[in-house]
């Protein structure tokens, strides 16, 4: 069937944040023979932060991730298995290990104005006959001119289709058609979207993506993901159907997995909080979150001035180590006992 859109399924990947990494071979097993019965043609599968992403830093998985790759490669009869890769932490070994355990695409992720260390990755990914995806994270961080830029040497490399990839849930509508249509104009290649609800707004940055040329749009089943999670991949099954976008996506299969499988194991419902709102307001990377809660707790201070502050300084992904560090700073300043 030729499809108009494709929804990519990040549950089983950006979910991970979610669950602290801590999926387990049944859980994956099942959410991954739900999505290809319900007509899903790619799903991604790894530790949160990518390939080689479990470690002390980003947190451990409970399972191998290659293990997992194997799991729902083995449950899908039509749909392929994404991986996604953060050069520097994933490595050109852990892409071949994930091509043996039946990867079939990679979706290479740098920050939004660092596409250059992608070079290699991509290649490689082509080389080995993958999907080939260039995803430009926190893009709310970024002019348009250079997301125009990176997205351009990323295709240049051999992307097959450029992310505009809003990590922090930051952006407004508006700036999302600013930067998908820049694209449009710019790339001959694929456009595609990763949206996260901080602001409430991830299903409207899809539609607006989708207005402007996008054809490829990431969504988590019940939005399981980092921060508020992500666009809700049931909702936009619903909601396409209803625009007359062909997706392939059949509508009560795909509400069923969501419903019977995920909601029955997710820690906690994927809510706009408190903390979850103002990453967005702010603009921090979507993964702090958890992060920041323990940091709060620890350092008995608020988890909103962490994050506030995380925004004023710009950090980005692989700086977690400021989340202590801002934590323990704001208790001095306040005089709490660390
Ligand atoms: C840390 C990798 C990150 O979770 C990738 C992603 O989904 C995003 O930037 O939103
Ligand atoms: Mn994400």
């Amino acid at each position: 069937m030729k499809r108009d859109l494709q929804i990519v399924d990040v549950t089983l990947r950006d979910g991970s944040h979610a669950m602290k990494h801590a999926f387990t071979e049944e859980q994956v097993r099942q959410v991954a023979k739900g999505l290809d019965q319900a007509g899903i043609e790619y799903l991604e599968v790894t530790h949160g932060d990518g390939l080689g992403g479990s470690s002390l830093q980003y947190g451990f998985s409970k399972v191998n991730e290659m293990k997992l790759i194997e799991a729902a490669a083995e449950e899908c009869s039509q749909a392929k298995i994404s991986v996604l890769l953060l050069p520097g932490i994933g490595i050109k070994e852990d892409l071949e290990d994930a091509v043996k355990a039946g990867a079939k695409m990679v979706r290479v992720a740098t920050h939004v104005t660092e596409a250059d260390v992608a070079k290699q990755h991509i290649e490689l990914g082509r080389n080995l006959g993958l999907k080939t995806v260039g995803f430009l994270m926190m893009a709310h961080m970024a002019p348009i001119d250079k997301v125009v830029e990176q997205a351009k040497l990323f295709e240049s490399y051999g992307a097959e289709i450029v992310y505009v990839t809003d990590s922090a849930g930051a952006l407004l509508p508006h700036e999302v058609k600013e930067r998908v249509s820049a694209l449009k104009e710019n790339l001959s290649c694929e456009i595609g979207f990763h949206g996260h609800n901080n602001l409430s707004l991830a299903m409207a940055n899809t539609m607006a993506a989708i207005e402007s040329g996008a054809t490829y749009v990431d969504g988590s089943l019940r939005c399981l993901g980092a921060g508020s999670g992500n666009t809700q991949t049931e909702v936009m099954a619903a909601v396409f159907d209803r625009l007359g976008y062909k997706t392939g996506v059949e509508l009560y299969p795909i509400m069923d997995v969501a419903n019977n499988i995920v909601a029955k194991f997710m820690p906690r419902p994927q809510e706009v909080t408190g903390s979850s709102l103002i990453m967005g307001y702010s603009g921090v990377y979507s993964s702090f979150l958890l992060f920041t809660q323990e940091a709060a707790k620890k350092f008995n201070v608020d988890e909103r001035d962490i994050l506030v502050e995380l925004g004023r300084m710009q950090a980005v992904g692989g700086q977690e180590d400021l989340i202590y560090e801002v934590a323990r700073e704001f208790a001095r300043s306040k005089k709490v006992p660390v």
